[in-house]
């Protein structure tokens, strides 16, 4: 059974202001297999945001169904853990309680939060860091801080929206080596938003190229390249040039409709 099942999903959202209706997915249907790791890559405003919330269960599509465990998403649940391109997190609470702060929520007792919250922090390098606030913190340790928070409960799926855009290009290549490891260990789906090409080659077992608006899936392409991915090898740079040339199309197309 797919983990992650998308059927015939359209998205329309209603432009209150400018009274009419605005199409932002139009019939995606996509099927996404456990332990996969698929990126959605797409120009700014294309939906992947919109198609990422939809799986969370924070969005509703206006038509189709999204399943996940075979069942049907009606909000967001425990079997989805999410990873914002800001860390969220609250600065009052020290780095562990950020992390077990679902725990916290559920009733569960200090002590035992406190130990639950290790082996994530652990798992993120931030051993050492347990009792330090938001506001000590580097944005690639927040932004580890919100990973481990969405490990903790131990969620089949995660999602993750351009979670490493603000970083620095060092700290970003750390964090998308760390982030494959976390995966390959947990043995979760991920579906991870991007509109870097690098990154999704760099991580994903799939990339789904999205048109521009309204969002469809232009293209799923395999990765079936070794890891660690060799990004200067050409393999990499074969499936880049191909994928780039997607984009461009798209971004030309979307320009012809603008001056039509
Ligand atoms: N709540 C909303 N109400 C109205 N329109 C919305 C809403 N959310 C998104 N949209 C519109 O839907 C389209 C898709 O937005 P979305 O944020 O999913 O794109 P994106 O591909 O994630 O963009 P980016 O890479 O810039 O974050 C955009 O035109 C956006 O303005």
């Amino acid at each position: 059974m797919a983990s992650i099942e998308l059927q015939n999903i359209t998205k329309i959202f209603r432009d209150a202001k400018r009274k009419r209706d605005l199409l932002a997915i139009d019939n995606v249907s996509l099927s996404v297999e456990r332990n996969e790791f698929l990126c959605l890559l797409g120009s700014s405003g294309c939906g992947k945001s919109t198609l990422l919330n939809m799986i969370a269960g924070f969005e509703k599509p206006t038509e189709g169904t999204v399943t996940v465990g075979g069942k049907p998403v009606d909000g967001p649940g425990a079997d989805r853990g999410m990873v914002f391109q800001q860390a969220n997190l609250m600065p009052w609470l020290p780095v562990w309680e950020n992390v077990a702060f679902h725990l916290r929520l559920k009733g569960w007792r200090k002590a035992d939060r406190r130990d639950a919250a290790q082996e994530y922090i652990d798992m993120v390098g931030l051993r050492g860091f347990e009792n330090h606030f938001p506001a000590e913190l580097s944005g690639g340790m927040s932004q580890r801080v919100g990973i481990a928070r969405a490990l903790l409960l131990n969620p089949q799926v995660i999602l993750m929206d351009e979670p490493f855009a603000a970083l620095d290009a060092q700290t970003k290549m750390d964090m998308q080596e760390e982030l494959v490891a976390i995966w390959q260990k947990q043995r979760c789906t991920v579906v991870f938003v991007t509109h870097s090409v690098d990154e999704a080659l760099v991580l994903g077992t799939r990339v789904a190229v999205m048109t521009s608006r309204p969002g469809r899936i232009r293209e799923l392409i395999a990765l079936d390249l070794p890891r660690p991915r060799d990004t200067t090898g050409p393999r990499f740079n074969d499936h880049k040039r191909h994928i780039l040339n997607l984009i461009r199309e798209e971004g030309m197309q979307q320009r012809q409709a603008a001056v039509a």
